[in-house]
Formats: C-alpha cells, sequence, structure tokens
C-alpha cells in the first residue's frame, strides 16, 4: 500500500536526475516565494490578518506548546490516516478550508477550477466558498470522484440563502458548512491602507450574478450595470444570525449541517441541540478578529463540548505536524487555508497538489517515526501542553 510519506522518496530519487522540487516543501519557503510572485493587492488580501495580525500569528506558533511523545518499538509499517466523516470514507484526514477569492490568484481568473482538480486529483474535499469566480455548478461538476462541501455566507435575504443552498444541493455538494464569523468584515490594516477590498471590484461574485433571487433585486443584470450589483452584493452579504435563527438554518438542508466559526464549547454545545451535525472551529486564520486565543488551544475544550459530533478545525496549520497534533487533541479532519493558496498562486493545481502531499508526507512520517500507525493509537497517546 503506498503512503503518503513517500513523496519524499519521490523527490530524493529526482534528484538523482538533478530534478528539484517545483516549489518549496515547507512554509516559509513557500510564503516567501509567494510574496515575491504575488500582485501586491493579491498578496495582501490573503496574507493580512487584523489588527497587529497578533491573533493570526499566535494560531501558528502556539503548535509549539503542544508536544508529542515518540513510542518506540511499534510496528508502524503501514500507517492508516483514513477518516470517516457524516459517513464518507475519506483517505486522508485534511480538507481545503473555503477561500472566498481562489479565482483572483490565478492569471485566468479559473482558480477556483485548478483547486477543484488538485481535489479531484488527491481525493482532499474542498469546501467551496460562496464567493468564487466559478460558478459553484461548475466547481462540483470538477470535483471527479471527490466530495465537496459547500459553505454559505448567509446573505439577508433568506430566499437567496435559500436558492444558494438548493444550488448546491443540486449540484452534488456533501454537505453545507455556515460561516458565523463573517456577517462583516474585520479590521484589516494591509488591505485598508492600499483600500483594497477585491469583491468591491467585482471579484468572486458569480454565484450572486447568476442567481435568480439575486438578480430579480436588480434594476439592470449585472452584465449591464456591474458596479449596481457590486453595491447590491454589499447591502446584501451579510445576515446578522442568532440562535433564534438556528431552527431556520437547520431547516434549508437535510445534507449535514456544519458550523464554522465556533470557538466557545457552550457555543458548540448550543449548535449540537440545534441539531448541527459539524462543529468547525476556527478563528478565520485572524482575518475577522485580532486579540483572540490561539485556535489550536481552543480544541480540547470544544472537543469535549461535542460528544460524538465531529469537530473540525482550522486556522494556522503550516505543517504535517500541526495536523498530527490537532487530531490528537481530538479534531476528526484539519482545514488547510493560507498554504494552499500559495501553493495556487504559484503553480496552479500542481501546486496546490504539491502543498498537499508535503504536508500529508510531513504528517505519516511523523506518525511513523513516533510510533502512531493509526489515528486512534494517536487520539489515545495525545500531546502533553509544555
Ligand atoms: C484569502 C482568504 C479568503 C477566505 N475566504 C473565506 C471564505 O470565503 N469563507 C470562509 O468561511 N472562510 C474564508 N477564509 C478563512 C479560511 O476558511 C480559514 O478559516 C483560514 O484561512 C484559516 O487560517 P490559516 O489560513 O491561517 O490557516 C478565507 C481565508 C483566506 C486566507
Ligand atoms: O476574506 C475573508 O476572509 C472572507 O471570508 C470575507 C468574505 C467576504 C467579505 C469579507 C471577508
Amino acid at each position: 500500500m503506498p503512503h503518503f510519506g513517500d513523496y519524499q522518496n519521490e523527490i530524493y530519487l529526482d534528484g538523482l536526475r538533478d530534478v528539484l522540487p517545483r516549489l518549496p516543501v515547507d512554509f516559509k519557503l513557500l510564503e516567501q516565494k509567494a510574496q515575491a510572485a504575488m500582485p501586491a493587492s493579491v498578496l495582501s488580501y490573503v496574507q493580512g490578518g487584523c489588527g497587529d495580525e497578533f491573533t493570526q500569528r499566535h494560531n501558528a506558533e502556539a503548535f509549539n506548546h503542544w508536544g508529542l511523545i515518540p513510542r518506540m518499538m511499534v510496528d508502524c509499517s503501514t500507517r492508516d490516516l483514513s477518516i470517516e466523516l457524516f459517513g464518507l470514507k475519506l483517505p486522508t484526514p485534511i480538507f481545503l478550508s473555503p477561500v472566498g477569492v481562489l479565482g483572483i490568484c490565478t492569471s485566468d481568473g479559473h482558480g477556483d477550477l485548478d483547486v477543484a482538480h488538485a481535489c479531484s486529483r488527491t481525493r482532499i474535499p474542498m469546501v467551496a466558498s460562496t464567493l468564487s469566480n466559478d460558478l459553484l455548478e461548475t466547481i462540483a461538476q470538477n470535483l471527479g470522484d471527490t466530495p465537496g462541501f459547500f459553505q454559505l455566507y448567509t446573505p439577508k435575504d433568506k430566499k437567496l440563502a435559500e436558492s444558494l443552498v438548493h444550488r448546491a444541493e443540486s449540484a452534488g455538494f456533501k454537505g453545507i458548512v455556515v460561516t458565523l464569523d463573517t456577517w462583516l468584515t474585520g479590521w484589516r490594516p494591509r488591505d485598508l491602507n492600499a483600500a483594497n477590498f477585491p469583491q468591491l471590484r467585482g471579484h468572486a461574485l458569480q454565484n450572486y450574478f447568476t442567481d435568480p433571487y439575486f438578480r430579480a433585486l436588480l434594476a439592470k443584470p449585472p452584465e449591464d450595470d456591474l458596479s449596481a450589483a457590486v453595491m447590491q452584493w454589499a447591502q446584501i452579504f451579510g445576515k446578522v444570525l442568532n440562535w433564534t435563527d438556528l431552527p431556520w438554518l437547520r431547516s434549508l438542508t437535510k445534507l449535514p449541517l456544519i458550523l464554522k466559526g465556533i470557538c466557545h464549547p457552550d457555543d458548540a454545545k448550543r449548535c449540537i441541540d440545534g441539531g448541527v451535525d459539524g462543529i468547525y472551529l476556527s478563528n478565520h486564520g485572524g482575518r475577522q478578529a485580532n486579540g483572540g486565543m490561539a485556535a489550536i488551544d481552543m480544541l480540547p475544550a470544544v472537543v469535549e463540548a461535542s460528544g460524538r459530533t465531529p469537530v473540525l478545525f482550522d486556522s494556522g496549520v503550516r505543517h504535517g505536524s500541526d495536523i498530527v497534533k490537532a487530531l490528537a487533541l481530538g479534531a476528526r479532519a484539519v482545514g488547510i487555508g493560507r498554504p494552499y493558496v500559495y501553493g495556487l498562486a504559484l503553480d496552479g493545481t500542481d501546486g496546490v497538489v504539491h502543498v498537499l502531499r508535503s504536508l500529508l508526507a510531513e504528517a505519516d512520517l511523523l506518525m511513523a517515526v513516533d510510533g502512531f500507525p493509526t489515528l486512534a493509537t494517536l487520539r489515545e497517546a495525545g500531546v502533553i501542553r509544555l
């Protein structure tokens, strides 16, 4: 059985023919390369976060105060990193977090499809954002046999929300992820200093522009008056949700419903009481609020509060070891954010595949060396807070 760690052999063997990996295998060099290559406005939007970006940095750094203790003399000649999620059997415990501006990360504007192709090749699911250049239907068609999830930004107009969810269901997505932490945009100095907000320039709004309920709100179609359509989008984008909306959210779909942005154990419990199928712990990579705790430090309490309900996790995952630690702390699946966006910007589908394979190779080899043949043994061993 091939292992994810085999990517290492592939790289060393290529080296014998003087072939080097097209992109760095580690986040630090990858980000440096992306920084040099990406247009300034796209880089600012992708790389930036809120305030002085303390929370964003802390998300990544906080993994360092969790430590694994290796176990020896365990037969780890085969490893199994597969998971079960909402009845789906997946070969890896990772997924691609929703990112709303994938289109502008590639010169042809079709970054969403490049990412879908990477998912199709790796069988790693993507959570497709409401904000995309390519239509959600087209993204779904390009996923091959790999399951996908649709991320909903709940608009003020309930009919539009319902329409987007029904479109996602018809397109074949396997679950609906509702993001709770972004009904408005947090204070992002990098973008503010450059007066840079891609959506207001008409990027990533195609799911709205094609929706009959959105179009019905416009005097003229987006093809005839783009700026009026964009302003209508800005008006309608974010509904302020509260707990009384949960029955309505639940009623939107029979698909698994996952709420993203949960950080407090009491909120997790309330979601579960309201019939939610998955808790998605995330602080949006520090893009929405500065001054918060690192996401990984909130994981143990949220996992405990969630009981048997699966907890998805993202924010700050940069290395294979971060994935392993989040799994050891009880995450069912771990979301990759900025790293795959840099891979996309640098080398399209191949770049995304390379980033995912590198992360999985490191995770797999770490489990092999540390004596964890399965995720169950890892979870049982846990990690120690240093
Ligand atoms: C450029 C960018 C756009 C994003 N767009 C969305 C989005 O459309 N919907 C959403 O729920 N989260 C969005 N996120 C948040 C990610 O889903 C994820 O929570 C975050 O990237 C995790 O942090 P990390 O990238 O630092 O690991 C976005 C993140 C980035 C970097
Ligand atoms: O940039 C983001 O993180 C994001 O998800 C978003 C989407 C729409 C409006 C503001 C922020």
